[in-house]
């Protein structure tokens, strides 16, 4: 007998527009997206400035709401939560890396993902595995300032690990970094999205670390299509 294993898909964006601005400053930030990522996929979206690729993240995080179409996140309607319920959705189910890892320098790396945790009313984490899967156990103690640009990042991404998110929404990791650690942290991201069946989403402008994606998007004037080099 055959099974068959349904896979609810991690993101699940459908046909999705978002005007921003006023009056006859609107425009249309995203304009009929659709976008499907299963777990374990890591997918990069790549464009110019002012494309729509951070407003794709922010409908995708539940920070921003669609004018029009659906978002769900591993099954959930993203239009049909909101406030509280909204942040605590996004506290459960999605992380979040920003440029320059985004770390609150009064905390070692340890208390970063202790922190998360707790938030997440989780405060018996134990922030030893998650450093050690980014090479970062050895830098527990350390706060952000004693920590190198590639370092931070990788703290970054396992305090963004900490609540086992379904979904890793990933903002420029590399914008900070030279090529060696722009390579090092980037497949760091694809270990991370195969290893934990993470569906990883990255807005990037470095064309270098394409090699490591599963799947490459091209974001222009808020419409999405497949990259082609
Ligand atoms: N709050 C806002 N109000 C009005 N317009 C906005 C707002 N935020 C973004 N925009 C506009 O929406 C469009 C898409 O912006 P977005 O930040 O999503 O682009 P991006 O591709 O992420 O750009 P970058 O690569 O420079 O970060 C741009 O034209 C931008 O000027």
């Amino acid at each position: 007998m055959t099974t068959t294993r349904t896979l609810v898909p991690a993101l699940d964006i459908n046909d999705v527009t978002l005007e921003l601005g006023d009056g006859d400053a609107r425009i249309r930030a995203l304009d009929n997206v659709s976008l499907t990522v299963m777990p374990g996929e890591f997918v990069t979206i790549v464009g110019p400035s002012g494309s729509g690729k951070s407003s794709l993240l922010a409908v995708a995080g539940a920070l921003t709401k669609a004018d029009s179409g659906t978002v769900h996140v591993h099954g959930t309607d993203l239009g049909r939560i909101r406030g509280n319920a909204a942040a605590r959705f996004r506290l459960d189910t999605i992380g979040f890396v920003f440029q320059s890892g985004n770390l609150i320098p009064a905390l070692t790396s340890a208390d970063q993902l202790r922190l998360m945790g707790r938030l997440a009313g989780n405060p018996s984490v134990d922030p030893a595995p998650l450093l050690d899967a980014v090479g970062m156990k050895h830098r527990a103690k350390r706060r952000p300032a004693q920590l190198s640009g590639g370092e931070r990042q990788r703290v970054g991404i396992a305090r963004a690990l900490v609540n086992s998110p379904s979904l890793l929404l990933v903002d420029e990791p590399t914008a900070a970094l030279d090529r060696a650690r722009s390579h090092e942290v980037v497949q760091l991201l694809a270990e991370q999205a195969h290893r934990a069946d993470v569906a990883v989403v990255m807005v990037t402008h470095d064309h270098e670390v394409l090699e490591h994606c599963d799947r490459v998007l091209e974001m222009v004037d808020g419409t999405l299509s497949p990259y082609t080099t």
